[in-house]
């Protein structure tokens, strides 16, 4: 029997939206199965709210300057339930404005939301939660991912960053369990809502993807706010209930200690939602993490079925996620013809301080070329100084031999921003020398980077540029 679809794809988040856009593009019939709401974890769960949240504590530290400014006004006081019903019109705002989902329709889309998970009943044929049973010639995994959930005693005491959701009230106090991107952010925003954090790290340090002295400098500027950050802290052993929260117990070297707060929030990695999809039935095949396994086409182990976004395991953020889901959607209904390919990656996130990272590292940079790594501190910036967040520094690095820029790495206001101009001229092949003479708007808190380039531009004696060095 034919089937009723040529694409069907399970997971509507940016990955999958995007998947099955560009196969109706294409001409394929395409169906877009989501469990839950449109958007995915992206929209719903992920950067939006939590960026609400953000924006939030952004707020509380600027309404902390006021005085400073000559304006008159008590401390600030976080209302939750109030920032919830915020944040709840921030994504249904947001959702509404979804130009994936208009594009989706208008392209044909079938679109199948609040289906309940879907699984493999046969390699050709899914079925969901509620019972809607689909066929289709390809099929496109773009389930995401979840919290990884750590196995000890008590964990079932312990929350994730979804349930700051479903919280009444600021904690008091509040464990953060592993200082990667979710945990950073988690720990941030609540110190500045007034919660006593502490973050606690398994590694050497925290960030570990990101260059070594952006982890250091985040550090000191969580200490230096009164975040307890706990490097090589050992192991956990569990976690008990106390009157007023949870405890947890760690050791090290045979030492134990113990952790108490009213909340403790886990933040470990990240798995890929598969568990529940039957891989096996239709022949696709899965790591220990179950990340689906994939060629440069997107393609699993099954060939009439893709994978693409969180669900890959790949560098999980949402640019990405979009340009797997055009390959992937590309690639269901014309065959392998598209492969994935490695572009600049901007990452960054939005602590106090922000920090940001495009291209390599300095270590990376000095391991593999002749590297010019330039640093200017914010301190000495004029929009800095002039809007009172003088913290943190943006180091460039260029090749010496290509005088190329190869990376950017931020910490301080705007990071991300920043660093977003840096993908742009590593993306271009720009030098250090055409980026100086671009002109930098005054005073802006981008022209730290014209100002890192100017600097890099002269040391390299390629100093054709108008400026004078020490002007933002
Ligand atoms: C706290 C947090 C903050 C983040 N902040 C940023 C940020 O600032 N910038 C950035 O670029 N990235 C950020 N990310 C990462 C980003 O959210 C992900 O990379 C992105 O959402 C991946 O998109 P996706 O389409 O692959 O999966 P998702 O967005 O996770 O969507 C997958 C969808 O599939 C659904 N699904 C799962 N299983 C099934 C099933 N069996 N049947 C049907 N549907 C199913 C899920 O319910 C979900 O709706 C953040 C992540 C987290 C956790
Ligand atoms: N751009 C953003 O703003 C943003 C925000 C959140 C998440 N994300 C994406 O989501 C993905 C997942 O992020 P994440 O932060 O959840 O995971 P992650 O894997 O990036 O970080 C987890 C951290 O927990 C540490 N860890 C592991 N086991 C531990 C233990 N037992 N005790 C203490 N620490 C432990 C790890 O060393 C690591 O630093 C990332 O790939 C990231 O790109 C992006």
């Amino acid at each position: 029997m034919p089937s009723a679809f040529d694409v069907v794809v399970i997971g509507a988040g940016p990955a999958g939206a995007v998947a099955a856009l560009r196969a109706a593009d294409l001409g394929a019939r395409t169906a877009l199965v989501a469990r839950d709401r449109f958007g995915g974890m992206a929209a719903n769960d992920g950067p939006v709210p939590v960026r609400t949240l953000a924006h939030a504590a952004r707020l509380v530290r600027e309404a902390r300057q006021l005085d400073r400014y000559g304006i008159c006004a008590g401390e600030p006081v976080v209302d939750y339930p109030r920032l919830l019903a915020r944040v709840r019109e921030v994504v249904d705002h947001v959702g509404r404005e979804s130009a994936l989902r208009g594009q989706c329709e208008s392209a044909g889309v079938v679109i199948h939301e609040n289906a309940g998970a879907a699984r493999f009943v046969a390699p050709h044929t899914i079925e969901t939660a509620n019972g809607l049973r689909l066929d289709a010639e390809s099929i496109v995994l773009c389930t995401g991912g979840t919290n990884r959930r750590l196995s000890v005693p008590g964990v079932e005491l312990t929350s994730t960053h979804s349930d700051a959701w479903a919280l009444t009230s600021v904690p008091p106090s509040m464990l953060v369990i592993g200082a990667g991107a979710t945990g950073v952010q988690v720990a941030s925003i609540f110190h500045a809502f007034g919660t006593h954090v502490q973050l606690f790290q398994a590694g050497a340090r925290i960030l570990p993807t990101e260059d070594e002295d952006v982890a250091a400098e985040v550090t000191d500027a969580f200490r230096a706010a009164g975040i307890t950050v706990r490097t090589d802290f050992g192991v956990i052993e569990s976690f008990e209930k106390t009157a007023s929260g949870l405890r947890m117990i760690v050791s090290r070297d045979g030492d134990r200690s113990t952790a108490e707060a009213a909340l403790a929030v886990v933040a470990i990695g990240w798995v890929a939602n598969t568990a529940e999809l039957g891989l096996d039935v239709a022949g696709v095949a899965a790591d220990e993490r179950g990340r689906v396994r994939v060629d440069d086409y997107l393609r699993t182990s099954a060939p009439h079925v893709f994978a693409a976004g969180d669900v890959t395991g790949h560098l999980m953020l949402v640019p990405q996620a979009l340009e797997e889901g055009y390959v992937a959607g590309t690639n269901a209904v014309r065959g392998a013809v598209l492969p994935r390919t490695e572009h600049v990656s901007p990452i960054g996130s939005f602590t106090d301080p922000e920090y940001a990272q495009v291209g390599l590292g300095e270590a990376q940079a000095r391991a593999e070329l002749d590297a010019l790594v330039t640093v200017i501190r914010l301190d000495a910036g004029t929009r800095a100084i002039i809007d009172g967040r003088t913290s943190g520094f943006c180091k460039l690095i260029v090749d010496r031999t290509t005088s190329r820029v190869v990376g950017c790495h931020v910490v301080g206001d705007r990071a991300v921003d920043i660093v977003q101009l840096a993908a742009i001229a590593i993306s271009a092949g720009m030098t250090v020398d055409e980026l100086a003479r671009v002109p930098f708007s005054f005073p802006t808190y981008a022209g730290v980077l014209g100002r890192a380039a100017t600097t890099a531009a002269r040391t390299l004696r390629r100093d054709r540029a108008w400026r004078a060095p020490d002007v933002e």
